[in-house]
């Protein structure tokens, strides 16, 4: 990892101060400022000895006559594996365990309401192995699994809603396994669940040989904080999914991910896409990558021509948010653990809907009777041509 640039803010510090780096916060992040919070020293002593970053940002909105600002702290956290893949399944577990508990204590003592972990959080990325042994072993209940029990716990202490991205084994229904996100509230209950609408077929996202993509629609989670919702990884290159959770109500629509910079990953995609959201949709976005370096016992090869091999590579992490304005803060670290805290105001999502009336001049109905068309057998593509008639 040494070798491995820190993050673009890095070479962005490193390089521009004064005029320039004003000019570039305002012309890249959407402000000047990016109004960093002032965090408790006892944070930040944590974060040393836990050996993780923490960082957090400010999004306000303008006071309004008639509504009390609705100020919300929320948090993404992005994280390595605790320990070797060859490990028993439980050691590796509460490895986890142990490193999530430390940066969720200073999430709690920060005041954060609602909380989003990575993707599959709670195990490595086995699925680019496609050995089933004994990485379905992972696979814990949506109910009352380990990791859920674990971070009811952490949530009812905190008062805090957590969204924990698990490996789901549904023992209702044959015991199949599904990608799915719960939403603990902050009595510690699960409030629900969202399972991913849409499984990658690309590159070592193997995903599509252990679940299927979910069933359970666009879901939106009403809290005490405001209405979430989880958009799981791969569906961020759907636009029509990021809408429909929008369509539903969704104050802040939470993506945790697994990506790395390979084929099937997504670099040069990863700072636009929740961005582009949050603007279309007019909510808040929260970006969240897994983080570091995953091997595996055994080689794998995944049908690309590419020499078979026991690494995933590096899950880049730069966890950031956005507001609805498209505005967003510096992302968190691409090699290290971290902590990114927003302290958000939910006002701003209306106010920008009725400054920017996207919501207002968008087309459903007119979409709705062209896609109707287009999923017809008989559909004729509308191309307008002088070489043929159609
Ligand atoms: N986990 C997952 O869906 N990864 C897909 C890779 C990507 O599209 O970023």
């Amino acid at each position: 990892m040494e070798n491995e640039l820190h993050s673009l803010e890095s070479i962005i510090e490193k390089n521009l101060s004064g005029h320039d780096l004003e000019e570039f916060n305002r012309i890249y992040y959407g402000r000047r400022d990016n109004l960093p919070l002032k965090l408790k020293e006892s944070s930040f002593a944590a974060a040393e000895e836990g050996n993780f970053d923490v960082a957090g940002y400010a999004f306000p909105a303008a006071l309004e006559h008639t509504r009390p600002p609705r100020i919300v702290r929320l948090a993404v956290v992005q994280h390595s594996l605790g320990t070797s893949t060859d490990k028993p399944v439980h050691e590796q577990r509460q490895a986890i365990y142990e490193k999530v508990k430390r940066i969720i204590d200073v999430a709690g003592e920060e005041g954060v309401n609602i909380l989003c972990l990575q993707e599959l959080w709670s195990l490595p990325y086995v699925f680019c192995t496609r050995e089933k042994q004994p990485w379905c072993e992972f696979a814990e209940s949506a109910e009352d699994g380990p990791s859920i029990k674990f971070l009811s716990e952490l949530a009812a202490k905190y008062n805090m809603v957590i969204i924990s991205p698990i490996l789901e084994r549904d023992e209702s229904h044959g015991d199949v396994l599904w990608n799915t996100a719960v939403v603990i509230s902050e009595t510690g209950a699960v409030l629900g669940k969202h399972r991913k609408n849409h499984i990658p077929r690309v590159g070592d996202f193997n995903e599509s040989t252990y679940y299927m993509e979910g069933n359970t629609g666009h879901p939106v989670f009403e809290t005490r904080y405001g209405r979430i919702a989880v958009l799981i990884c791969f569906g961020r290159h759907h636009s029509l999914n990021w809408m429909m959770f929008g369509n539903n109500g969704a104050e802040i629509v939470f993506n945790p991910n697994a990506t790395t910079a390979a084929e099937g990953g997504s670099k040069w995609m990863w700072n636009i896409e929740a961005r582009n959201a949050a603007i279309h949709n007019t909510y808040f976005t929260a970006a969240i990558n897994r983080v570091g370096y995953e091997t595996f016992p055994n080689e794998f090869t995944s049908g690309d021509g590419k020499p078979a091999h026991k690494d995933f590579g590096l899950c880049y992490g730069s966890s950031f948010f956005c507001g609805p304005d498209g505005v967003r803060c510096p992302g968190l670290s691409r090699v290290r653990d971290g902590l990114l805290i927003a302290e958000v105001d939910l006002n701003k999502n209306r106010q920008i809907a009725d400054r920017r009336c996207y919501r207002m001049t968008q087309r459903l109905d007119y979409y709705v009777q062209s896609l109707s068309k287009v999923v017809e057998l008989d559909y004729k593509r509308q191309i307008i041509s002088e070489f043929e008639k159609q």
